[in-house]
């Protein structure tokens, strides 16, 4: 998985060295689309192993629904089932997704057996029992659902999340120098990072869980109660929807000591027991039996994609660079953000 993770980024970085030679040895980088692609490639090539190219075609549809589905107006019940253009266009993309992810099903059976998060799907699927009629249509529809939640909820949370780690480090060029010394020192003449090395890397992992404390991009943590519950003074009936504001609970004063809101990776060099008064004050994937499958993964291309990058290049927030966080069901730089990146 390290490896597939390293050659997509290369391939990304190749980009960026282009820009630069073409711009007379720096070029001014919105980096928010190339992350976007890089995590959805990265993504695409560990689901969907040699299938990839089919997968990177699932998952541009997947985009494209994604966009299409935010144009539909929410708190109106009922809208969804009208056959209004709109809906028609989502229906229709969801059956080609549908169909196309199948195909690939259906090679694989056939194919070689290979290790990826697909194999892993597939699997799971054999032992998915459901009370539907048709055991086939409910087992295709785990395979296709399984598919997209890794897509929606893998891609886009981990690329924005590399995208603020490189704003803080070019906000922070102290900290971007302290862990660029850390990776060389590992990676020793130019060594590409696998998972041993990855794993020493320990001031880049301080520098991520402080990016995701302060621009955690999941904003809240949802739950339903399934019985009516006392919470001290508080009754929370049966059925009602709990939003957990994560950004309130990673940057509150008394948890986290007077420099809640400031960049301060430091603050995890004991790991997270050392960092807060409750270590459940710290939930950027989440808590309990629902927390996020991914997070080992993510942790892992993050760091992929921050030493290589802190490898190759040295940067700098660029003076077109507008700080305006917004939330648009994740929590994203508003106006992405945009480096002035030469080599190092
Ligand atoms: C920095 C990157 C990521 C962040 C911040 C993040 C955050 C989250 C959060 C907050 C949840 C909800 C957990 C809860 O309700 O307690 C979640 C769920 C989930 N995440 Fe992630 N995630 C990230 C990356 C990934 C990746 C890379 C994958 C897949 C490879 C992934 C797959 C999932 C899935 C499938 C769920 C649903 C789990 C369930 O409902 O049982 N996530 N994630």
């Amino acid at each position: 998985m390290v490896k597939l993770m390293v050659y997509a980024t290369i391939l990304t970085l190749k980009s960026w060295e282009n820009k630069i030679e073409n711009g007379g040895g720096s070029a001014d980088i919105k980096v928010d689309d190339d992350m976007r692609s890089l995590s959805a490639d990265i993504i695409s090539r560990a689901c969907f192993g040699s299938s990839y190219s089919k997968g990177e075609d699932i998952f541009s549809k997947l985009r494209t629904l994604q966009k299409t589905m935010s144009k539909v107006g929410i708190g109106i019940p009922g809208l969804r089932y009208l056959p209004i253009k709109i809906n028609r266009e989502i229906w229709k993309l969801e059956k080609e997704i549908h169909s196309m992810i199948l195909e690939v099903v259906s090679e694989r059976v056939k194919g070689p057996y290979e290790k990826d998060l697909l194999q892993m799907i597939l699997e799971g699927a054999q032992n998915y029992v459901d009370d539907s009629k048709s055991k086939m249509l409910s087992q295709d529809k785990f395979i296709v659902d399984n598919c997209k939640n890794i897509y929606f909820a893998g891609h886009e949370t981990t690329a924005i999340t590399a995208s603020w780690s490189l704003m803080l480090l070019a906000a922070n060029p102290d900290w971007q120098a302290r862990v660029r010394a850390e990776v060389l020192q590992i990676c020793k003449d130019g060594a590409l990072p696998d998972a041993d090395m990855l794993r020493n890397m320990k001031t880049l992992t301080m520098v991520i869980q402080e990016t995701l404390r302060l621009y955690p991009p999941a904003v809240f943590v949802v739950r339903e109660a399934l019985e009516d519950i006392k919470f001290k003074e508080i009754v929370i009936p049966k059925g009602m929807n709990i939003q957990i504001p994560i950004p309130m609970l990673q940057q509150n004063t008394e948890l986290w000591g007077p420099d809640a809101h400031e960049f301060n990776p430091e603050r995890f060099g004991k790991g997270i027991l050392g960092a807060c008064k409750f270590p459940q004050a710290y939930i950027p994937f989440g808590a309990g039996s629902r927390t996020c499958v991914g997070q080992n993964f993510a942790m892992i291309e993050l760091k992929v994609i921050l030493s290589l990058i802190l490898s190759k290049f040295c940067f700098s927030l660029s003076p077109a660079y507008h700080h305006s966080p917004a939330h648009r069901l994740v929590l994203e730089p508003g106006n992405g953000v945009r480096l002035i990146v030469t080599r190092l």
